[in-house]
C-alpha cells in the first residue's frame, strides 16, 4: 500500500505498510506473551478467570444472570461489597475481551474479590459475541447495560466503565453514546480502558474478521478513535484512563497511546499508563490482587 505521509516521515498509519504476516502478528496478543507459549497464556487468562469467578459466587453476596434487556445473553452479574446499602455504592462495570467473539461473564469476575471488599460494587457484563452478535448490536447492548444500572440504582456512588481489549473497545464506545435514546443520563464518572483497540479498521485484515464480518464502513461507525475528540463531554470531570502493557504488540500500543492523545485534543480528562513488566493477559489477571498497581489506581480514582 502506499505511504501518504510523505518521504522521510514515520506514516501516521505504519500498520498500513505492514505484510498481512505482519499485521496479524501485531493483531494477536497471546504471540507477545514472553512468560509463557502463546496457547499456555490463554489457557491460563481463561483458568484464573473462571477461578476467581468461582470465587466471587462463592464469597461475595450477588444477584447473578439478572437481565439488562429482554434478548437472550442480555444479562449481568452484580457482585456487592458485604454488609452495605445496595444503592449508595460506587458501580464498577467490566466488558471481558476476547476480540468480540469469545469470553463471557462467566470467567470474567477478575477484580470482584479486591473492589468489593473496599465498598464497590461490580457488574459483570454480558454481551453477544460473533458470529451471533454484530459489532453494532453489542455496541448497543452494552449502552442499554450502563442504562440499566443507572435506573436501577439512580443513587449509585459514580458509575466506572472497565473495558479489556475488545472490551476496552466497547467502554470507549461509550464515550459517543446518545444517552437521550435511553431515557436517562448514567452517572459516568471514569472509564478505565485496559489494552484497547480504537481504531477498528487494521482488524478488517486479520483473520479476527472471518467470524466478525465487518466491513469498511462498520469499522469506521465503530472506532472511536475517529470520533472522541469532537465528542462532548456529559461531565467534563470524568476521568478517563488508558492503560497498555509493557508486552503489548507494537500496534495496541500505537492504539493506546494514540486514542490517548485524541482524547487529549478534545476535552477529556484523560491519562495514560504503561504498566511495568505485564503482557495483554497479565494486566487483567493481576486485577484479582488488592496490592496490584492498576487496583490501585482504580481505588485511588473511586475513592479520591
Ligand atoms: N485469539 C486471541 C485472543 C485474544 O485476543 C483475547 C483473548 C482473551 C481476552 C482478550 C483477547 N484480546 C482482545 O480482545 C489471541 O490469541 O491473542
Amino acid at each position: 500500500m502506499m505511504d501518504v505521509s510523505g518521504v522521510g516521515f514515520p506514516s501516521k498509519v505504519p500498520w498500513k505498510k505492514m505484510s498481512a504476516e505482519e499485521l496479524e502478528n501485531q493483531y494477536c496478543p497471546s504471540r507477545w506473551v514472553v512468560r509463557l507459549g502463546a496457547e499456555e497464556a490463554l489457557r491460563t487468562y481463561s483458568q484464573i478467570g473462571i477461578e476467581a469467578t468461582t470465587r466471587a459466587r462463592a464469597t461475595r453476596k450477588s444477584l447473578l444472570h439478572v437481565p439488562y434487556g429482554d434478548g437472550e445473553g442480555e444479562k449481568v452479574d452484580i457482585y456487592f461489597p458485604d454488609e452495605s446499602a445496595e444503592d449508595s455504592l460506587p458501580f464498577f462495570l467490566f466488558f471481558h475481551g476476547g476480540y468480540w467473539q469469545s469470553g463471557s461473564k462467566d470467567e470474567s469476575a477478575f477484580m470482584v474479590d479486591p473492589l468489593t471488599a473496599q465498598g464497590v460494587a461490580v457488574v459483570i457484563v454480558a454481551y453477544n459475541i460473533a458470529p451471533k452478535g454484530t459489532l453494532d448490536h453489542m455496541v448497543d447492548q452494552v449502552t442499554r447495560s450502563v442504562a440499566f444500572v443507572q435506573k436501577r440504582y439512580p443513587s449509585n456512588k459514580g458509575i466506572y466503565l472497565c473495558g479489556h481489549s475488545a472490551g476496552a473497545h466497547l467502554a470507549a464506545m461509550m464515550l459517543l453514546a446518545d444517552w437521550t435514546k435511553h431515557g436517562v443520563t448514567p452517572n459516568l464518572r471514569g472509564f478505565f480502558l485496559v489494552s484497547g483497540v480504537f481504531d477498528l479498521e487494521p482488524i478488517v485484515y486479520t483473520s479476527q474478521n472471518v467470524a466478525l464480518q465487518l466491513t469498511l464502513e462498520d469499522a469506521q461507525r465503530n472506532s472511536p478513535q475517529l470520533k472522541v475528540a469532537q465528542a462532548q463531554p456529559v461531565d467534563p470531570t470524568c476521568r478517563v484512563l488508558v492503560v497498555v502493557g509493557q508486552f503489548d504488540s507494537p500496534e495496541f500500543h500505537r492504539q493506546s497511546w494514540e486514542f490517548y492523545q485524541n482524547l487529549c485534543q478534545g476535552e477529556w480528562k484523560a491519562s495514560f499508563e504503561e504498566l511495568h513488566d505485564v503482557d495483554h493477559f497479565e494486566i487483567v489477571e493481576n486485577l484479582t490482587q488488592k496490592d496490584n498497581v492498576l487496583t490501585q489506581i482504580i481505588l485511588k480514582t473511586i475513592f479520591q
